[in-house]
């Protein structure tokens, strides 16, 4: 019953609609008492002999009026009540889907991909059930319950009525115990859903991993025991679900028995008439249903609850990144990094310890070091995936980053992820991710400086390729140009390339980086990278290794620092030397 009180908001606001439903629902359930009297009456009609062509005549008009009313009331509460639980769907998707959109990247860590998915079909259905068929299966049992109930006392027998009521406390205890068993177990079943999901998503996703590892029948096998699994557990959520029916039956049959054995008595007691018992016993049918509609209901909001109680826990996850600001300006001038220290959430060591440096507004800044350096660390920081502890920490122009409404702060930036992912939509759509409606020739620009401007021409399509997962497919080379390109076309304050020149030869490398340099006079460009040449000309070089900075200054002083950069640069500038002699030679030969 929580979930009613908890969906009061929403109640409130299908005001008229549910009132609405429910009227109709009281109609018809005023309707379908109609028939077994008009029954009773026939009878009494034919055993007293006072029933005549014309009153038969009469009856059967009623009851085709009666069915008429009732197929029109059927259809109206269907239209209000259904239709209104539809519309919770509908809310409760939209504000699921942002919260999502806004988490941070702790949140999207600590979950599995397959459970969102879950939350946003399978747990909102079974709260709109509750809206709808919940709201049905509980006004119908009180509704056309209590009026059959009523009637048969009034115009029957209270006392048959009493007496045939006996065995319905024995349902109620049942069925209220039946339905804590069910929503502890369709918890299970929704874990369980949850978990092949994330595991279906996850196997297609890496499907050409697995393919390459000969891993098909071990994915199988790891499918099969998932899927195992969620039939176990939504059969022991049958098995409870099944207990329902034969206990309402039983309980109906025993209540057929009473009013048989007593009825027939106060029949030859003359206390009523045989047709009053033949309507009595008609109206306790008409019981099976409202009793059935009670163990539904108790099924549905028990569903219903388990899983609104899913998405109210997602919905109250806070978000790890205050949405908290202090000024509206968007920001502008120098980025100073000033960490002491800072670890991701939930790890105790790893992260950044004692970094401090200043990228001036308009210069080039490149960050190298190993891998797992923590070079990406500081852009995310810089980006508030994540928040250090200290807000001063990190200060854009003359305020901490946190004072920033963060949608301006994040408009200043133009992001290259390492991860580049690329919408399962054209080229052209995804350059101009920023605004579809963007000019052509401004969407060329930003591919020829990003040197991709020439192969997607190449392309049958051109621009109109498809690409991502219904497209065809890029090299990683492409896909990286095609996200730089993405990124340029904002001209962004801040450029971030985040290792995204990884992929690219040594001269494509070069070409972008001498567009950059003519383009983006006066903006900022920050550059991660494992090739010491796509940093050699920027205007501070950084050099990190285990989360803190190890060397820092121009490509002249670094060199002359004889450290990590200086061997690391020239060890790779003998390697490109040696491959291009190598490719010299094999292109002589070929000649
Ligand atoms: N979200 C996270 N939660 C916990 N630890 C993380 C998280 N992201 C990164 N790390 C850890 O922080 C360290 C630095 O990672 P980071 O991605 O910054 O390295 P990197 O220098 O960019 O490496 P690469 O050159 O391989 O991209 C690594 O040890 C990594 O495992």
């Amino acid at each position: 019953m929580k979930v009613f009180k908890k969906l009061g908001w929403f109640f409130k606001r299908e005001r008229k609609n549910y009132t609405g439903g429910i009227i109709m629902l009281i109609l018809v359930a005023l309707m379908e008492l109609v028939p077994p009297q008009v029954i009773g009456w026939v009878i009494d009609g034919i055993r007293q002999e006072t029933l005549t062509a014309e009153i038969l005549g009469q009856f059967i008009i009623l009851l085709i009026v009666v069915a008429i009313l009732t197929y029109i009331f059927r259809y109206f509460w269907r239209i209000m009540i259904f239709g209104a639980s539809y519309r919770l769907g509908k809310i409760l998707r939209a504000s699921l889907y942002n919260k999502y959109s806004q988490m941070s990247p702790a949140f999207y860590q600590k979950r599995r991909t397959g459970d969102l998915m879950a939350h946003a079909t399978n747990d909102i259905q079974a709260v709109q059930a509750t809206a709808g068929a919940g709201i049905l299966t509980i006004a119908d049992s009180l509704i056309t319950g209590g009026a059959v109930l009523v009637t048969m006392a009034v115009t029957i027998s209270p006392k048959l009525t009493l007496m045939a009521m006996i065995p319905l406390p024995f349902m109620v205890i049942l069925t209220s115990y039946y339905g804590t068993l069910l929503n502890r177990g369709f918890k299970k079943a929704q874990a369980a859903f949850s978990m092949l999901n994330d595991k279906t998503q996850e196997s297609i996703s890496g499907i050409k991993v697995t393919k390459t590892f000969g891993y098909e029948s071990h994915d199988q096998e790891d499918f099969r025991v998932l899927s195992d699994d969620v039939v176990d557990k939504n059969l022991k959520v049958s098995k409870i679900d099944a207990l329902f029916d034969p206990t309402i039956m039983t309980v109906i049959g025993a209540s057929y028995f009473i009013s048989i054995f007593f009825g027939a008595r106060m029949v030859l007691d003359d206390a009523i008439t045989v047709g009053q018992l033949v309507t009595f016993t008609t109206y306790l049918g008409m019981m099976v249903w409202p009793l059935l509609a009670l163990g539904m209901f108790f099924n549905l909001i028990q569903r219903g609850s388990a899983s609104y109680a899913r998405i109210e826990k997602i919905m109250e996850t806070e978000n790890d990144i205050g949405e908290e600001y202090l000024i509206e300006d968007q920001p502008e001038g120098d980025i100073h990094f000033d960490i002491g220290a800072f670890n991701f959430p939930g790890e105790d060591a790893g992260g950044v310890r004692d970094v401090r440096f200043t990228i001036e507004r308009g210069a080039t800044v490149g960050i190298v070091g190993r891998t797992g350096s923590g070079k990406s660390a500081l852009l995310r920081l810089l980006l508030r995936e994540f928040d250090t502890v200290n807000p001063e920490d990190i200060v854009y122009g003359s305020h901490p980053l946190r004072d920033y409404n963060i949608s301006n702060l994040r408009a200043q930036f133009g992001y290259v992820p390492q991860d580049h992912f690329l919408f399962s939509t054209t080229i052209r759509n995804n350059i101009a991710f920023s605004n579809p409606d963007m000019d052509d020739a401004l969407i060329h620009e930003a591919a020829r400086l990003s040197q991709i401007h020439d192969d997607i021409e190449a392309f049958t399509y051109g621009y109109e390729t498809v690409v991502g997962e219904r497209g065809v497919s890029l090299s990683g080379g492409q896909k990286q140009r095609i996200s730089i390109a993405r990124a340029l076309i904002l001209d962004p304050e801040v450029l971030i390339l985040d290792d995204s020149l990884s992929a690219v030869d040594a001269e494509t490398e070069e070409r972008i980086l001498e567009s950059l340099q003519s383009n983006r006079r006066g903006k900022t460009n920050i550059i991660t990278a494992h090739r010491m040449s796509a940093v050699s000309h920027a205007d501070l070089i950084i050099v990190m290794d285990a989360g803190t900075i190890t060397e820092m200054g121009t490509h002249e002083t670094l060199m002359a620092e004889q450290g990590w950069y200086h061997d690391t640069y020239n060890a790779q500038a003998l390697r490109e030397s040696l491959k291009s002699s190598l490719e010299d030679m094999a292109e002589g030969r070929r000649n």
